[in-house]
């Protein structure tokens, strides 16, 4: 025990030590990201800076190369903040999302651009997409689908008349606390407010813990959050960040039915994103109206010994009783495998639309 104040100022003049390399060493990546901006700007004056595949590639790279002990994912989220930094010395990332400030959209458009991007909280689905369209945001992030709940039919809709591509995804794992103010009466609550895709998520638990309680659904988790600090007897579900901007004290944790509960965003752009190796497309179909049709649909897939990933079917507002199907699968529209299969699918389809190729999920 004697000689431990010595071995701690020893340890701590390493760290020091290292903490200047890290500098260094941050710094001249910082340098080099600005070079590759001079150099993009130098071959086209409006190029893109930020690319999405290599960003997959370099969050990869380190996963695989991460010697511990650190987990591979803490450590790409620390690359995730150093690329986010470096990206926006040059030009920061403006991303709209599904608004309010505080949702879980916002979490995933900042899980997947980092903290150094401009996040814009839009009010609906639509002005995300409307706001890409238009170039006043970069990117958008739409959630697009819940391992409880299933499908968000109205993000799946708004690609059917838009030139919007998906330029990546981002899968976020779903946390539900239940919320008090300051001024919230623990033992008297008997209203809660949430998104009714929470309510649906927390369903046994509210039903054993809160069963006389009443359940007011409202546009988001964060709207329900901002609503209780007015409300002596009402408590909010949500999330962590919007418990964080409303400064509300958790009284119940992870208070969803399933542990894995999740929620799949979508990025959206105006770009084309070329392969990183791992990637998904996304396509929209619409089959003409006859007997066999999904089977002529899926079976170039299967003969391809392509895996899909999801298949969806939604009614076309083009006619009654027609179907288009939302469908992904593994693979990048440039691979010869999947170039082939987009072609057979249209000629068999009255309407072939491919909404994009994007890297899998990193993060
Ligand atoms: C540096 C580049 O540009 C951006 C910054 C990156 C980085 O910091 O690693 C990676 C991809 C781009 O978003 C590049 O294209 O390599």
């Amino acid at each position: 025990m004697s000689d431990t104040p010595i071995d701690l100022d020893a340890l701590r003049q390493r760290i020091d030590s290292l903490d200047n390399d890290i500098l260094r060493l941050i710094s001249e990546r910082a340098q080099a990201a600005q070079q590759v901006a001079q150099v993009k700007t130098a071959e086209d004056p409006k190029a893109v800076f930020y690319r999405p595949e290599r960003e997959a590639q370099v969050l990869r790279r380190i996963m695989e190369l991460n010697p511990g002990p650190l987990d591979s994912e803490e450590m790409a989220r620390l690359f995730r903040e150093i690329m986010s930094a470096c990206l926006a010395l040059e030009q920061p990332v403006k991303v709209a999302y599904l608004g309010p400030e505080g949702t879980f959209t916002q979490q995933a458009a900042l899980k997947h651009f980092g903290d150094s991007a401009v996040s814009l909280p839009m009010a609906a689905i639509d002005e995300v997409f409307r706001e890409v369209e238009a170039g006043a945001a970069n990117y958008g992030v739409v959630p697009v689908e819940n391992s409880t709940e299933g499908v968000i039919n109205h993000t799946l809709d708004s690609f059917v008349d838009s030139s919007i591509r998906i330029c990546g995804e981002v899968v976020l794992r779903i946390h539900h606390h239940l919320l008090v103010s300051s001024t919230t009466r623990q033992d008297k609550v008997s209203r809660i407010y949430s998104h009714p895709q929470s309510f649906a998520q927390c369903r046994k638990w509210l039903d054993a813990h809160y069963p006389g309680a009443e359940r007011v659904p409202v546009a988001s988790n964060a709207e329900a959050a901002k609503l209780i600090k007015t409300e002596w007897h009402s408590a909010a579900i949500a999330g962590d960040m919007a418990a964080k901007l409303y400064d509300l004290e958790k009284i119940a944790e992870k208070i969803e039915d399933r542990p894995d509960n999740s929620t799949r965003f979508l990025v959206i752009g105006n770009q084309d994103v070329p392969l990183s190796g791992d990637d998904k497309t996304s396509i929209v179909v619409a089959m003409r109206n006859q007997p066999g049709a999904l089977h002529d649909l899926l079976e170039p897939f299967h003969r391809h010994q392509i895996d899909l990933t999801r298949l969806e079917t939604r009614p076309s507002r083009s006619g009654v009783w027609n179907y288009v199907f939302f469908i992904d699968f593994k693979g990048h529209r440039d691979e010869p495998r999947v170039a082939a299969v987009l072609e057979e699918v249209q000629q068999r389809a009255a309407e072939l639309k491919v909404l994009g190729s994007y890297p899998v999920g990193v993060l």
